[in-house]
């Protein structure tokens, strides 16, 4: 078997050579002709695969390492015969520590308390849930808005954007980008709905840059002082608008979703796919690939309140880690995959091991997805 990898993912090599010979190419622009030999192709989120990608190849398998697969065109794959595998809540972790490390800046920054706002949750699959769990954790009230799940008579109480947008302090959206259809996301967050959000609002996009139409950000943000914005993801990309990155308050360069533990759970499930595929599987353990994280035990005295819990989160993650790179190379051509490429290793709050003075705080840190114990 001959298999194409994305060089962007890590452990890819390692594990699809045990099915094959592996060759690992630029995601951005796979040339149509290494695909004349390839059996397989594992792409991330910048290669887009459609028809005209795969015509005259034998791929018979597409892999996507990623949550999202709006890059796919999953009905010119299945007319093709082509089997077609993501990897559902790989980095929802990930995603969900992005949100609370910028959270906690903004809150030290503007002297706020996380549990006298509401957070208004825009999407609740495998991202919005986690961060719904952890802001519970925490005593911070959440709103969820999620109509697919909604329409299914899911259990959660669900409200529409609207009303969202009218109570919630912070705004942070997780939902996939749909172009067209009942659940449209394009332009979720138009200019009518930005100009509605409460004074000094936050919002937050993490999920795809159109889900929140950038041109309407930029007018709106160059008239409301008050609104804070978080934006890890851009319309477009990776030429993002640096009019609109000087007007926000947390910028990075797509990376929300990018732990060692998210890369490597979107490798490993698209690789377990691939060998079901062959007929051979081979279930791996996330844990025997990843190494032991540069921080791993740390001894929290005292109560854990909001400065402590941004000392321990900024710990394991700081967002302003990739704010300023972005910053500084955003308007140079090629810089913003560059910065993803060679992304600084990044790792989960689980990979943190906090030892506390009681079982009540211990118990907080584990619901927080920290590993945590009493002394
Ligand atoms: N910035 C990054 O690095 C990352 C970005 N993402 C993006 O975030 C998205 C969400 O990730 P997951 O939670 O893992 O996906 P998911 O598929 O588990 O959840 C998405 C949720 O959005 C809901 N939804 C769909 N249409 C909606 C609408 N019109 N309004 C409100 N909710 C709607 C769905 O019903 C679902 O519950 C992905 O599709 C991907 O595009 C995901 C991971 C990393
Ligand atoms: O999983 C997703 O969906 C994402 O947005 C990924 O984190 C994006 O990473 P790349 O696939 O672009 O490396």
């Amino acid at each position: 078997m001959k298999i194409l990898v994305d060089e962007n993912m890590p452990y890819a090599r390692e594990l699809f050579s045990r099915s094959g010979v592996v060759t690992a190419v630029p995601g951005r622009s796979i040339p149509h002709d290494v695909l004349k030999h390839a059996d397989g192709l594992m792409v991330r989120s910048v290669t887009k695969v459609n028809q005209t990608l795969l015509a005259g190849t034998p791929v018979k398998f597409v892999g996507t390492a990623t949550a999202g697969t709006d890059h796919i065109d999953q009905q010119a794959l299945a007319q093709q015969g082509v089997i077609f595998s993501s990897a559902p809540g790989c980095n929802a972790v990930a995603v969900v520590e992005y949100v609370f490390s910028a959270l906690l800046l903004l809150a030290e920054r503007d002297g706020f308390a996380l549990t006298d706002r509401t957070v208004g949750i825009v999407g609740v699959g495998n991202v919005g849930m986690r961060l719904q769990q952890r802001l519970q954790a925490l005593g911070v009230r959440s709103l969820l808005c999620d109509p697919p799940r909604a329409d299914r008579g899911d259990r959660e109480s669900f409200q529409d954007i609207d009303s969202l947008i009218n109570d919630a302090d912070i705004l942070t959206f997780h939902t996939p980008l749909y172009k067209e259809g009942p659940y449209c996301t394009w332009h979720l967050m138009d200019e009518a709905r930005l100009r509605a959000l409460k004074p000094d609002a936050i919002l937050i996009n993490a999920c795809r840059g159109p889900v929140v139409d950038n041109a309407a950000l930029l007018r709106v943000l160059q008239q409301r002082h008050d609104l804070s914005v978080v934006l890890d993801v851009w319309e477009p990309e990776p030429d993002l608008s640096i009019a609109l990155l000087a007007q926000t308050d947390i910028a990075t360069a797509h990376i929300a979703g990018y732990t060692l533990e998210g890369k490597a759970r979107g490798t490993t499930q698209v690789y377990e796919a691939w060998c079901e595929f062959l007929g051979k599987p081979d279930p791996v353990a996330l844990d025997s690939l990843l190494p032991v994280a540069d921080f791993s035990n740390i001894e929290l005295h005292g109560p854990l309140d909001q400065p402590a819990l941004k000392r321990l989160v900024h710990l394991v993650y700081d967002v302003r880690r990739d704010d300023a790179p972005l910053r500084k190379v955003a308007a140079v051509p090629g810089e913003f995959d560059r910065l993803r490429k060679n992304y600084l290793e990044r790792r989960e709050w689980s990979s943190l091991h906090v030892t506390c003075d009681n079982e009540h705080i211990a118990s907080q840190l584990r619901a927080l997805g920290f590993s945590a114990a009493a002394r």
